[in-house]
């Protein structure tokens, strides 16, 4: 099938990369405070200038090698351009954001009004500080309890991680459901741009899983080996019954997927996602963060033979090499370790995301320019590095490949 005149179009984790969405980290990053840095997933502030200069360099790099990039904030600010899609907007961004108390809302939406559509979804990404709306009529109980919380609307600080709350597979998408309400949130600006934004909106977008789903499924355990075979992590951010539930709407599509493999990895902030500990940089070869061989349990999910919509699922035995060369019909398979395997270096430049490469052709990857032990490595093995800034982008756990959502993928040849 041609799916090459889509607006969405991804097949496989390393097809060259045509055009990606990303979001240039903003004023967001300057609303975090060391009080509250656990509920809003970071480990440190970083110094948003120099961010933002990485973060462009990130951008030139992947314009430089062919890539259409698109930004987050300006979708999301086409997207509702329309009056009364923005009054939507803002009704349901303020729900979400849990904005309490007719008074701290009727305020909110007043001081809303005085933005443009970029403006305005600059700022809802941003936060709201109390010292923004010093003179809001107080009407109920929870107007007038002043809490102290320094903030009428949160930031969202991970908003440049844009690899998370949807990701797309074939022609359509995971809009998800995310495990922690602070990123939760953000899955309502996809939703507003697959539904509203000229880009997208003459096409039909198939959505295998949604976001007002219970369980919590996120971009970054995502991964499409081939054009038969997703792999999704059991993880920390990524429950088992949400992949039964992504298996049976994307094995029964009529898209070319045929079977998913499930990583179950160990819950830990650390290893997050599966994108945190393996990723793909060529049709055979993969990175790996040697603490997760051990523990590793690999599940297949193919649809039942017998029972029409019945899954079949099976504890895969064998090694992981194994696995991926039966499913991927490979001969041979090269684990490309963090680090090269040295326990200290592996545990230092996974943390700051040495396995997150991001494949922008097959055996071709963006890197952060920090994890040089694990960056020579891939260069051993014949994997060609484009090396970016990191200094302060790393400071939100999270690399290349969890900074970026491909939007279009050429296919692969016999893939
Ligand atoms: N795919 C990824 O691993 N994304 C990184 C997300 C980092 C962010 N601070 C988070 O904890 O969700």
């Amino acid at each position: 099938m041609d799916n090459s005149h889509r607006a969405l179009n991804v097949s496989s984790e390393i097809g060259k990369l045509k055009t990606v969405l990303l979001h240039r980290p903003g004023k967001e990053l300057e609303n975090l405070m060391p009080d509250y840095l656990d509920r809003l997933l970071f480990d440190d502030i970083p110094y948003l200038k120099i961010a933002q200069e990485e973060h462009d360099k990130f951008a030139k790099i992947l314009k430089e090698n062919g890539v259409e990039v698109v930004y987050l904030e300006e979708l999301a600010a086409e997207a509702i351009e329309d009056e009364s899609v923005r009054e939507r907007f803002v009704e349901e961004f303020l729900n979400e954001a849990n904005v309490l108390g007719e008074g701290k809302r009727r305020s909110l939406k007043e001081y809303f009004k005085q933005f443009n559509s970029r403006q305005l979804i600059d700022k809802v990404m941003q936060g709201v500080r109390k010292t923004e709306l010093p003179r809001y009529k107080p009407k109920t109980l929870t107007d007038m309890v002043d809490d102290n919380y320094p903030f009428l609307v949160d930031p969202m600080p991970n908003l440049y991680f844009t690899r998370d709350p949807f990701a797309t597979i074939g022609t359509g998408i995971t809009l998800n459901h995310m495990k922690t309400e602070t990123r939760n949130r953000e899955t309502i600006f996809a939703k507003y741009i697959f539904e509203n934004h000229p880009r997208f909106k003459g096409e039909y977008i198939p959505i295998w899983f949604n976001r007002d789903e219970k369980t919590s499924l996120e971009g970054g355990d995502e991964l499409i080996l081939n054009k038969k075979t997703i792999a999704i992590g059991i993880s920390e951010r990524t429950e088992a019954a949400s992949i039964e539930k992504f298996a049976k709407n994307i094995l029964n599509s009529g898209q070319t997927f045929e079977q998913i493999l499930a990583f179950d990895i160990p819950k830990k902030r650390a290893f997050m996602h599966l994108d945190t500990v393996f990723t793909m940089v060529d049709y055979d070869k993969f990175t790996i963060h040697p603490q997760i061989e051990g523990p590793l349990t690999v599940y297949s999910i193919t649809k039942s033979k017998e029972k029409e919509d019945e899954l079949k699922i099976v504890k895969e035995e064998a090694s992981l090499e194994d696995i991926l060369k039966k499913y991927l019909g490979l001969e041979k398979v090269t684990l490309i370790r963090c680090a090269n395997g040295n326990n200290i270096d592996a545990a230092r430049e996974q943390w700051n995301d040495g396995s997150n490469t991001l494949a922008i052709a097959p055996g071709e990857v963006i890197v952060y320019s920090r994890n040089y032990v694990t960056n020579k490595i891939l260069e051993e093995n014949g994997i060609k590095i484009h090396v970016m800034p990191s200094s302060e982008l790393s400071r939100g756990r999270g690399g290349p490949r969890c900074m970026s959502m491909p939007l279009i993928r050429e296919d692969i040849k016999n893939n």
